[in-house]
């Protein structure tokens, strides 16, 4: 608590008289500590907050008694309205006797009398020793038993009372700025007249100016700050404590002292043009202005607008678009895979969908990138939001820059009246899906690169800049950073973007999802022959999981009963089958030795007779085509291992399977 010290020469009764009339406007709100003058210690010293003292000689003589002398304050005193208009009532000229205790108070008395407007008097000094009995009328302050018998008519002043002008020292002085305070120093100043004329009319002009002030900046549902450019609070309104959730006192403190360190964020913020902030779970729009007064910068205000609402509204708008189509559907639980790979990159990528950084996934044509990239959208605190897929492939070139950015009207011919909100402006608050990005033009690379660092977008034909808030996930099927290389893709753009990077496995190096995924895209369970098993395993799949699907409705097409064979598989699978097996056994014996051997054995085979080597090295000798027995032993398990042909142990040898006939009829036999 603030402490206040009074200086008296020991006179109780004005000892009392001064701690109620300090009372009368501070209350309780401050301590008062007595001293008396003569009782004061020469190594005692007064540390009040300030300290009062009656009469001029005395800010002498105490300040050997203070810690820092700027806190003495001398006391002027004055009178109370009723009081005065005693003195007014007499006639001008008239004498009066003023007595107070020493010539030194009654001079005193007469110039605060002179200060308050009491001319018309012809003011007498009291003197014990002279006789001034032919004078009537006496004036005191407060100390009439000292007033002479002769004097009929005594106007006692009372003792004067503390002049607001000193109460506004005080105030200042001890930084108090108290409602009810103000509000008691207002009530004193029309009680109390001040001997500086225009005083109390000014304070309480200001006052009430000051009142006014303070109700609007509280009424204001924007959060309003002052901050000095010495970094301290000055001014705050009810507002922004509610904004920011704050119960402390702020004004006065400095910012560099408040605790709370993303209060503290925003008011160091360098620079704010409504800037948008997340703040707990709120969002503000924050703006920063500098103060300037006589052409010198005094400080700064924020004015802060809670604008979560206005977010909510923006959401909700965003939600019906999701409606239209700008919606993500899938998510992780739709990935489906029994390959380790994947399910470790299924986990990173959970991980990932958290953070809002931007992703680049990798990974062959139909693998599942955009999957992936809806379901991390869906996993992650955008999922409420719209997600705008966007193929840099199959998007014209010439449109592609004003698709993604927008367009003012009249930019360019063929511009809709009104312009146009670009795909990045519509993903606002969700995330782009950038597919095929290493097939954008570098034109567009540059701006796409600008709105990433920026986060803000500037339409085809005007200077405005909007901002938005849009995570980017981008995907390609080509080796970007050969293209950096080459330098057919922005290498900055790369790095930009390469920030959390996700690789998807082809099919083909993860062959244990072939056919379970081919049996989840069958609504019928089916059962596959091991040759039909064989060939889809076998296949490189190019198109990955898209030609799958495929493969998989053809199948269910052409299916008559339950089970699946070769028939029913699509040409090119058959094909690839044979001219996989063809490539593999022509660069081990030559092609021309296998067909002989093929040949050889579907005759015997048509002949019903057994195909056993040496009926086979024999007819070889018969057509006069030389392979070693050697050779044909090769060639024979070679030809098994691939299913071409059968072999039972016993009278019959070798038999061509339906692939060995296959193959038989492809290389034209
Ligand atoms: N693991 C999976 N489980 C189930 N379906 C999948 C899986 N991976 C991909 N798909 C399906 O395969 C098809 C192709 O996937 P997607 O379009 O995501 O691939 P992509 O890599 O983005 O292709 P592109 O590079 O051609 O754009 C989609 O129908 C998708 O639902």
């Amino acid at each position: 608590m603030k402490t206040i010290g009074i200086v008296t020469d020991g006179v109780t009764k004005l000892e009392i008289f001064l701690n109620e009339n300090i009372r009368l406007i501070f209350g309780e709100k401050v301590k008062i500590n007595n001293y008396q003058f003569k009782n004061l210690e020469k190594n005692h010293l007064i540390d009040d907050d300030v300290i009062l003292v009656m009469i001029n000689d005395r800010v002498v003589k105490v300040k050997e008694y203070v810690d820092d002398t700027s806190k003495i304050i001398k006391i002027n005193r004055s009178i109370r309205q009723k009081d005065i208009y005693k003195l007014f009532a007499l006639p001008e000229g008239m004498d009066v006797l003023v007595v107070n205790d020493n010539e030194h108070t009654i001079i005193e008395t007469i110039s605060s009398l002179y200060g308050l407007g009491v001319n018309h008097l012809n003011f007498v000094l009291y003197n014990k020793n002279i006789d001034q009995s032919n004078i009537k009328v006496a004036v005191t302050p407060g100390e009439s038993n000292l007033v002479p018998n002769y004097i009929e008519n005594i106007i006692d002043l009372g003792h004067r009372y503390i002049d607001s002008s000193t109460f506004i020292q005080i105030m200042t002085k001890l930084k108090i700025e108290d409602k009810d305070v103000t509000k008691n120093l207002i009530k004193y100043c029309d009680e109390v007249i001040s001997l500086y004329s225009g005083i109390n009319n000014t304070y309480k002009h200001l006052t009430i100016i000051n009142e006014e002030l303070n109700s609007i900046i509280n009424l204001s549902q924007n959060g309003m700050i002052l901050i000095s450019n010495k970094n301290e609070i000055t001014i705050c309104n009810e507002s922004l404590k509610n904004i920011l959730d704050m119960d402390e006192y702020i004004v006065g403190m400095k910012v560099t002292d408040i605790d709370n360190v993303e209060v503290k964020k925003i008011f160091e913020l360098k620079e704010a043009e409504d800037e948008v902030v997340k703040f707990k779970n709120k969002y503000l729009n924050i703006n920063k202005y500098k103060i300037n007064s006589f052409g010198k910068n005094t400080g700064t205000y924020f004015c802060i607008q809670e604008i979560t609402h206005i977010k909510k509204l923006e959401q909700n708008l965003s939600k019906k678009l999701r409606y239209s189509g700008q919606i993500a559907r899938y998510n992780f639980d739709d990935i489906k895979t029994q390959s380790l790979i994947l399910e470790n990159t299924i986990k990173l990528a959970k991980r990932i969908a958290k953070s809002d950084h931007t992703v680049l996934i990798t990974g062959e044509s139909g693998t599942g990138k955009e999957l992936m990239a809806q379901s991390i959208h869906n996993e992650s605190l955008r999922a409420n939001q719209p997600f705008i897929a966007v193929n840099c492939a199959a998007m014209p070139e010439s449109l592609m820059e004003s698709e993604l950015f927008g367009y003012e009207e009249g930019s360019f011919t063929g511009a809709l009246r009104g312009g146009k909100k670009g795909l990045f402006e519509q993903a606002n608050n969700g995330t782009i899906f950038l597919d095929e990005i290493g097939d954008m033009p570098v034109y567009v690379q540059t701006k796409l690169l600008r709105v990433i660092q920026e986060q803000q977008v500037m339409r085809i034909g005007s200077n405005n800049i909007i901002n938005i808030d849009v995570r980017i996930i981008a995907a390609t099927n080509r080796d970007l950073f050969k293209m950096v290389k080459e330098e057919k893709f922005r290498s900055d753009l790369y790095y930009r973007i390469n920030v959390l990077p996700i690789n998807i496995p082809a099919l083909k190096d993860r062959k244990e999802d072939i056919l379970m995924l081919l049996q989840s895209f069958i609504p019928n369970k089916r059962e596959l022959s091991d040759e039909v098993k064989n060939i889809l395993n076998k296949y490189d799949w190019p198109g990955n999981i898209r030609e799958l699907r495929n493969v998989a409705l053809y199948i269910d097409t052409m299916v008559e009963n339950n089970k699946v064979t070769i028939e029913n598989l699509p040409y090119y699978l058959l094909n690839y089958d044979l001219d996989e097996d063809i490539k593999n056994i022509q660069m081990k014996f030559g092609l021309n030795k296998i067909i002989e051997v093929i040949d050889i054995i579907r005759d015997f085979n048509l002949e019903n007779k057994s195909a056993g080597r040496s009926s086979i090295m024999n007819r070889l000798k018969e057509k006069e085509v030389v392979i070693s027995e050697g050779e044909v032993r090769n060639i024979l398990a070679s030809l098994k291992e691939l299913d071409i042909i059968e072999s039972e142990a016993g009278r019959k040898g070798s038999e061509l399977t339906n692939k060995g006939i296959r193959l038989l009829n492809k290389i034209g036999r």
